[in-house]
């Protein structure tokens, strides 16, 4: 294990029954990231980060955070991670200061660690109003603030944005987006969106009937976007047996010729050569295959998130 990494998993595993509901999982997530769970409900998201937490029990495999086995130093490893799963727990009838201090006496820390969570997640406004009268939105920052109280070096979210409107999902992205650099906080999330991960996550871990398929940089993962040069001409017909002879490739598809691996003076050589041979080249557009489609290859999934 490296220095530096904060959550290592091996072979952890979940059966319910004869079902594995995560099958041998070696997640790693690195210092000062946000890491992204992503998958299609049913994945075994929850059923992880749950058993990160010492809240569901592994049917087999190791888990270390911080370097420290979870099974040796749970209570301690608990104290440094902060954790909402599922929808946030609270008060209805207390404000949201007074759920702050509830939470305060079980975490024993000082004062001014309410005021910087509420101030963090932008209720300081709204913090004597009784949590039983906030929109989804402000319930779900609440629970976050109850998170961060102890301002834990790991936090680690459950679909923080779900059932959030755009303007609210925004707001958690930003918040959230800003805590490994002004707090030194390490986030691990999850989320059924793509969309949401490749807008907040640093490092990605794919998982899928229980399986982690994928984990890496996101860089690394957009980087498998390979782009095709797509040609339209004249002739296409002509165009593609002269091509052939040159040593090109390309697949017909629609009105198109399709090439894939193409380096840009070849386009341009490709160019000259048929305008040379009197076929007019109509257009050349360059095609990035979009993350959506590398995540349903990774996945071999139909269905889209
Ligand atoms: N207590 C349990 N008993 C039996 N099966 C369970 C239990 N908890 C989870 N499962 C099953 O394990 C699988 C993974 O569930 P999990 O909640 O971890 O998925 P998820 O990726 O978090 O999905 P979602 O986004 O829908 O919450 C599902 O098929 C679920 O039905």
């Amino acid at each position: 294990m490296t220095a530096s990494a904060i959550v290592q998993t091996q072979n952890l595993s979940k059966k319910y029954g004869s079902f594995n509901s995560v099958n041998r999982v070696d997640l790693h997530v690195q210092e000062g990231e946000i890491y992204g769970f992503l998958g299609p409900n049913g994945a075994g998201k929850t059923t992880t980060l749950k058993m990160l937490l010492g809240l569901v029990k592994p049917s087999e495999g190791t888990i270390t955070i911080f370097g420290e086995s979870l099974n040796k130093n749970r209570p301690s490893i608990l104290h440094r991670t902060g954790s909402l799963i599922e929808s946030p727990s609270y008060y209805g009838h207390l404000t949201g200061l007074e759920n702050m201090k509830v939470m305060q006496r079980l975490r024993n820390v000082p004062d001014k660690n309410v005021d910087e969570a509420l101030r963090i997640v932008r209720l300081e406004n709204h913090k004597n109003k009784k949590a039983e009268q906030y929109s989804l939105g402000m319930k779900q920052r609440l629970g976050i603030a109850m998170a961060l109280l102890a301002f834990p070096k790991l936090l680690i979210l459950d679909e923080p944005t779900n059932g959030l409107d755009p303007a609210g999902i925004g707001e958690i992205r930003e918040l959230i987006k800003s805590l490994p650099t002004s707090y030194g906080i390490t986030v691990l999330l999850s989320s059924h969106l793509l969309s949401e991960i490749d807008q907040i996550a640093t490092s990605v871990g794919i998982i899928s009937e229980g399986n982690l398929l994928f984990q890496g940089k996101m860089e690394t993962l957009r980087k498998k976007s390979k782009s095709s040069i797509f040609l339209k001409t004249g002739d296409n017909t002509k165009a593609e047996h002269l091509l052939l002879t040159q040593g090109y490739c390309p697949v017909e598809s629609d009105s198109w010729l399709v090439f894939e691996n193409l380096i840009d003076t070849n386009v341009a050589e490709m160019n000259k050569f048929l305008v040379n041979h009197n076929i007019p080249v109509t257009r050349i557009e360059e095609h990035k295959k979009s993350l959506e489609n590398i995540f349903l290859e990774i996945t071999g999934k139909e269905r889209s998130l």
